[in-house]
């Protein structure tokens, strides 16, 4: 049951300064905010918690009806570094209905002051993003990059990994007048079919990402979507979906994620699974192979399957490698730098329609610094990796949120 209540707001400023002061609202009291738009929609969304603790948790979150709601922004693995959080709505507003706004009971009761400090914000002001304490991850050289790689093909050689995704991370320099809110429309534009985020929250810094890849979905019509995305090319002047041919080494390491996904089910004894693919999907300048599994929760008598599976999934071999543990026992020893929330998961859940929840796995994704951006990008190695070529794959993946960084 969703206790967000939906009240009339018509305040005198076009629907951008709205949008802008209402991230005003929450980073100059050091809140934690999301806006996101989802593949294929018109506009974007925003999510505003009013308590900070609120929003660290452990677990995934559920995605059951009953559960609250609000947005999930997980890492690609829990530490002190890098909580789990879970930033419960305290405001949602949606760009597509901006004559409303929904508000949780404590906003509600808090009205007139917040109205008071949102008429009272300047609009053109720079935003005090939030930024994380960690320190900058080193970049990987291409020749450290490539030893990884190396080391990464070694140990599946060994046996002791089948698949390990390996990654790095980058540093830019911002340009001259970046505007994280003008990125984040950039985005929405380049990607339309990608899930496009920007999150700022305390302890976790900002974070901005057009990611391709579902991690767990549960839709208006009662499905639950999974999907292997995994395979990789770029997108050719003269290729199209349709044409695209692949290489054992992409068929192979999409088939080990489909196969842990199966799994996935499995374990949890269900059967009644749809699963569509391989095919060929375009993601930015990337193709990517891709696979899709649902399953109509009311058909089957597993009334917490959102929630299981998304527990079981996390992380799965398209960001971390298959068996699960020792591939990420490998990129722990190897990897040489921390993910944070890059591979991890986001989305918003039962908001603002219950009983909906879309969980995106965060890639082609960046993290905002006061002068620099660090981009982040992997790549799935099989035996038949060359180190060379999965440089040059992390390349072509930098490029999908790289290219908002521009003069
Ligand atoms: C790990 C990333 O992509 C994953 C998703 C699609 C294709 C992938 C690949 O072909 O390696 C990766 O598994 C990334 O973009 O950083």
């Amino acid at each position: 049951m969703s206790s967000l209540q939906r009240i009339a707001w018509r305040p005198q400023l076009p629907v951008a300064d709205r949008l802008r002061r209402l991230v005003a609202l929450a980073l100059t009291s050091g809140r934690p905010v999301a806006l996101w738009r989802l593949p294929g929609a018109q506009h974007p969304r925003l999510c505003l918690s009013l308590k900070v603790d609120a929003a660290y948790v452990g677990l995934p979150p559920a995605l059951e009806s009953t559960a609250p709601a609000g947005f999930a922004f997980f890492p690609f693995r829990d530490s002190d570094h890098n909580p789990p959080l879970f930033f419960p709505a305290d405001l949602f507003f949606d760009l597509a209905r901006p004559e409303e706004i929904l508000v949780s009971p404590s906003a509600a009761a808090r009205l007139p002051e917040l109205r008071q400090r949102f008429a009272a914000l300047p609009t053109a002001t720079e935003l005090p993003w939030h930024v994380s304490q960690q320190p900058i991850p080193t970049p990987a050289s291409q020749a450290q990059y490539e030893a990884l790689v190396a080391a990464g093909v070694d140990a599946i050689a060994s046996g002791t990994v089948q698949k390990v995704v390996s990654s790095r991370a980058v540093r830019r320099q911002l340009p001259s007048n970046f505007d994280a809110l003008e990125a984040f429309e950039e985005l929405q534009e380049r990607y339309p079919n990608a899930f496009v985020s920007l999150v700022s929250a305390p302890g976790v810094g900002t974070w901005l990402g057009a990611t391709p890849e579902v991690l767990a979905e549960i839709t208006e019509d009662h499905v639950f979507r999974t999907m292997a995305l995994a395979g990789t090319q770029p997108l050719l002047p003269n290729l199209t979906p349709a044409t695209a041919a692949w290489a054992h080494k992409d068929l192979e390491e999409h088939a080990m994620v489909a196969r842990y996904i199966v799994n996935c089910f499995k374990q949890l004894r269900l059967r009644e699974y749809d699963e569509r693919g391989p095919r060929t999907v375009v993601a930015g300048q990337l193709l990517h192979l891709r696979t899709d599994f649902a399953v109509h929760l009311d058909q089957v008598p597993f009334p917490t399957l959102g929630t299981d599976m998304l527990r079981l999934l996390h992380p799965t071999p398209a960001v971390g490698g298959v068996p699960k543990q020792p591939a990420l026992d490998f990129l722990r020893r190897h990897e040489g730098y921390d993910r944070a929330y890059y591979a991890g998961f986001l989305g918003p859940v039962n908001l603002p329609d219950v009983g909906v929840a879309r969980l995106y796995v965060n890639l082609r994704c960046l993290q905002l610094r006061p002068q620099e951006a660090i981009l982040y990008a992997g790549t799935g190695l099989t035996i038949d990796s060359d180190p060379a070529r999965e440089w040059q794959e992390t390349e072509l993946k930098l490029r999908t949120v790289g290219a908002i960084l521009h003069e």
